[in-house]
C-alpha cells in the first residue's frame, strides 16, 4: 500500500498583533510523520517521542483529522501514522497544528490529491478544536501554504498567502506550561474602540510591511495592545527578553501563538544569534530550561521527504 513521509514545520501564530489571523512557518523545530494507507478502515496512531500524547485516534489531533476525512469520503481504507514529534506540545510553536495539518496533508497524498488546500485547512481545524476547544487556522494555514499567511475568514475558508520576507527568527521556549485553552480563557471578551483602532493600524501596517519587504514598517507594526498585556503575565521575564532583544537590534517580536514561547525577527543572522544567547542566559539565571531556535521564515511549509 502507498506510503509517504513528511516534514512539518513549527509555526508562529498571531505574529503579535494578528490574533487568530496571522501565522508564519519556520524551518526549525519540525515534526516528522510517516503515513501508510491500510486495506481496512482502521486508524492507527503511534508516537516515537516521549511526550505521552494519546494514541487513541479520537484523542490525538492527527487521529481526529483522519477520522473526519474517512467519514466524509466514506472510505473503506484506513491510515497508519507514525509521529516523530520534536515540537513540544503546549509550546506555542504550533505542535498540535503540525500534527493536524500533517494528517490532512498526508491523507491527501494517499488519497491521490482529493483535497484542495482549503479543504485540508477545513479538516485540520478539527484537530485544533480538539487541542484548544476552538477552531482556528493561524498555525495550520502557514503549515499547509508555507511562509506567512493571513486567515481572512474560516467560514467560509479564505486564506491569503503573503510574501515571505528574508528574515531570521529567534524563538525561545521557556519550559513553563501554558495551555492554549487556558491562555484563551483569560482573554477579555470585549475591547474598547480605541484599542481596536490601534490594533487595526498595526495589523494593516504589518501586512503592508510584509508585502513591501519594508522591514522598519514590519518592526513598528509588531505591537499588540490587546492580547500581549494579558498573556505576557504568564511568561517569566517576558518584558526583559523583549526590551533586550530590541536593544540588540531585533525588528520586533512577542509571544509565539498562545505562549510560553517568545519570538523575535531580525534582518541579520548575527543579531538573531546574539538574541538567542541573551535569551538563553536570562532563563539560565532563573534556572528555567529553555531551548532556543535560530531559524528563518520557511516559504514552503510541509515538505514531502519520501513517497512510494
Ligand atoms: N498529535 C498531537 N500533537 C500535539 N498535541 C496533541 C496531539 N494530540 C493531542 N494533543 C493535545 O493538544 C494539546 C497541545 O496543544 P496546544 O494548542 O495547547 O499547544 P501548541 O500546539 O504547542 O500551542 P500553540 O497552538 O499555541 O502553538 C495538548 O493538550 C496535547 O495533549
Ligand atoms: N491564535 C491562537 C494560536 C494558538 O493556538 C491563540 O493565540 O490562542
Amino acid at each position: 500500500m502507498k506510503k509517504v513521509k513528511l516534514k512539518i514545520p513549527a509555526t508562529v501564530a498571531n505574529l503579535v498583533c494578528g490574533f487568530d489571523i496571522l501565522g508564519m512557518a519556520v524551518h526549525d523545530p519540525y515534526d516528522e510523520m510517516e503515513f501508510r494507507l491500510l486495506n481496512t478502515p482502521e486508524i492507527i496512531i503511534r508516537h516515537t517521542d516521549s511526550f505521552g500524547l494519546p494514541e487513541e485516534p479520537s484523542g490525538n489531533v492527527a487521529g481526529i483529522v483522519l477520522l473526519k476525512i474517512q467519514e466524509y469520503f466514506n472510505l473503506k481504507s484506513g491510515f497508519e501514522v507514525i509521529i516523530h514529534k520534536h515540537i513540544k506540545p503546549g509550546s506555542g510553536l504550533g505542535s498540535s497544528a503540525a500534527s493536524a495539518a500533517g494528517a490532512a496533508f498526508g491523507a491527501n497524498i494517499l488519497l491521490e490529491n482529493k483535497l484542495s488546500k482549503e479543504e485540508m485547512v477545513y479538516f485540520a481545524m478539527f484537530g485544533e478544536e480538539l487541542a484548544s476547544g476552538v477552531r482556528h487556522a493561524d498555525n495550520i494555514a502557514p503549515c499547509i501554504y508555507g511562509g506567512i499567511t493571513l486567515v481572512k475568514s474560516i467560514n467560509p475558508i479564505d486564506i491569503i498567502p503573503l510574501n515571505s520576507p528574508d528574515l531570521f527568527v529567534t524563538a525561545v521556549h521557556p519550559q513553563v506550561e501554558v495551555k492554549t485553552s487556558d491562555a484563551r480563557q483569560i482573554l477579555k471578551k470585549n475591547i474598547t474602540l480605541k484599542s481596536a483602532v490601534e490594533q487595526w493600524g498595526n495589523i494593516a501596517g504589518l501586512v503592508a510591511g510584509i508585502q513591501k519587504n519594508d522591514f522598519p514598517l514590519i518592526g513598528r507594526s509588531l505591537n499588540d495592545v490587546i492580547i500581549e498585556p494579558i498573556r505576557s503575565i504568564l511568561i517569566p521575564k517576558f518584558d526583559e527578553i523583549k526590551t533586550r532583544s530590541l536593544q540588540l537590534g531585533a525588528l520586533g517580536g512577542g509571544i509565539s501563538g498562545s505562549g510560553p514561547s517568545v519570538f523575535m525577527l531580525s534582518e541579520q543572522e548575527e543579531t538573531a544569534e546574539k538574541i538567542a544567547q541573551m535569551m538563553k542566559s536570562v532563563y539560565d539565571e532563573i534556572e528555567i530550561a529553555s531551548p532556543v531556535y535560530v531559524s528563518k521564515i520557511n516559504p514552503t511549509g510541509i515538505q514531502i521527504v519520501e513517497e512510494n
